[in-house]
């Protein structure tokens, strides 16, 4: 097994890759190019490199039961065993990805790229591993649940609360953006509360990028333009959009089909305020171009009423 030292991480390489000569050398000159990137240097206290199944198993301790279910796999809780830290691992089936995603080693990319974000609104990823299957995503446990899960014990948010939540999350969009990352799959079970008490929140922004299926099975979130291949920074703004009409109504649209917002009754928003609806508007305008920037949306005096600039230290 080959191994290249860079910064402080040891990137091994797999046996069953050394048989595929082409392969191989591409692997290594992606091996080369990380080098010199932050993902082999320790970033916000958390190490990132590549191992192997055996080396995941000879650090973490799975737990019994998966946690979470998804298209693309399973998520675990496990032990870190050095130090009993409490993590999340997602396990990725490969055969749920398109090839060319797996032969580019497309999750590494990616995984890298969002290092490269500083933020505390994304969750952090500790390690990846790989097996001849599958990959192993070793990440941040968090503890409240996701937004479906919150909605378990209650029918709908405040405007204060949901304004408070959706603050976070446009301001973690506007980043991704900033970093040329689009983030194409908001949907309520990539959100979850690191602080359900005072309405924290975090991504798990795995489930983005081309690592997912496109169309993905659950439209509830995805723009109409999307869906037509027509994929911008503005289809994130709608998908924002939809998750503000869930918090507020405490709806979900269905995951059949993009969500029709000119179809809603206008008497189902009619407890929300003049500002709020304006803002939902603006998210939800079926023309891209027309549609509200995340900018305006940060600006917006909905957003504004209840939240502070001091916040932005929190959420950042
Ligand atoms: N880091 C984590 N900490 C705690 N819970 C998590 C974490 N990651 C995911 N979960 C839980 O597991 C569930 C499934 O997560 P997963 O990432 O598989 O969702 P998904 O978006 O449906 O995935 P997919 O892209 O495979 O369809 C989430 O809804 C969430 O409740």
């Amino acid at each position: 097994m080959g191994s290249i030292c860079a910064g402080q991480g040891v990137i091994s390489i797999l046996d069953h890759q050394k048989s595929r000569s082409s392969m191989s050398h591409k692997l290594e000159m992606d091996l080369e190019r990380f080098a010199d990137t932050p993902l082999h240097r320790q970033e916000m206290g958390s190490p990132v490199y590549f191992d192997t199944r055996d080396a995941f198993y000879s650090e973490y301790k799975l737990h019994a039961n998966p946690i979470g279910y998804g298209e693309h796999g399973e998520v675990w809780l496990c032990n870190k065993k050095q130090g009993n830290k409490l993590r999340a691992v997602k396990m990725i089936n490969k055969s749920s990805l398109p090839s060319l995603v797996i032969e580019d080693r497309i999750i590494y990319k990616e995984i890298e790229k969002l290092k490269r974000i500083k933020s505390n609104s994304y969750i952090k990823f500790y390690k990846i591993c790989e097996k001849r299957n599958g990959y192993y995503v070793v990440m941040e446990y968090i503890q409240g649940g996701d937004l479906t899960d919150i909605f378990e014990s209650r029918k709908k948010f405040t405007e204060p609360e949901a304004a408070k939540i959706l603050f976070q999350i446009i301001l973690a969009v506007t980043r991704l953006h900033q970093n040329q990352v689009k983030f194409n799959h908001i949907k309520p079970e990539n959100i979850l509360f690191s602080n359900p008490e005072n309405l924290t929140v975090k991504f798990n922004p795995l489930n983005m990028l081309s690592i997912v299926r496109d169309p993905p099975n659950d439209l509830s979130c995805f723009s109409p333009e999307a869906l037509q291949g027509k994929l911008s920074e503005k289809s994130d703004v709608w998908s924002i959009g939809v998750i503000m009409f869930y918090l507020v109504t405490g709806i979900l649209p269905s995951k059949d089909s993009v969500f029709l917002y000119e179809k809603v009754p206008s008497k189902m928003l009619a407890f929300l305020s003049q500002k709020g609806k304006n803002l939902m508007d603006g998210l939800l305008m079926k023309d891209p171009n027309g549609r509200i920037s995340l900018k305006d949306a940060l600006n917006h005096g909905w957003i504004l009423a209840y939240n502070h600039i001091e916040d932005l230290e929190i959420v950042g």
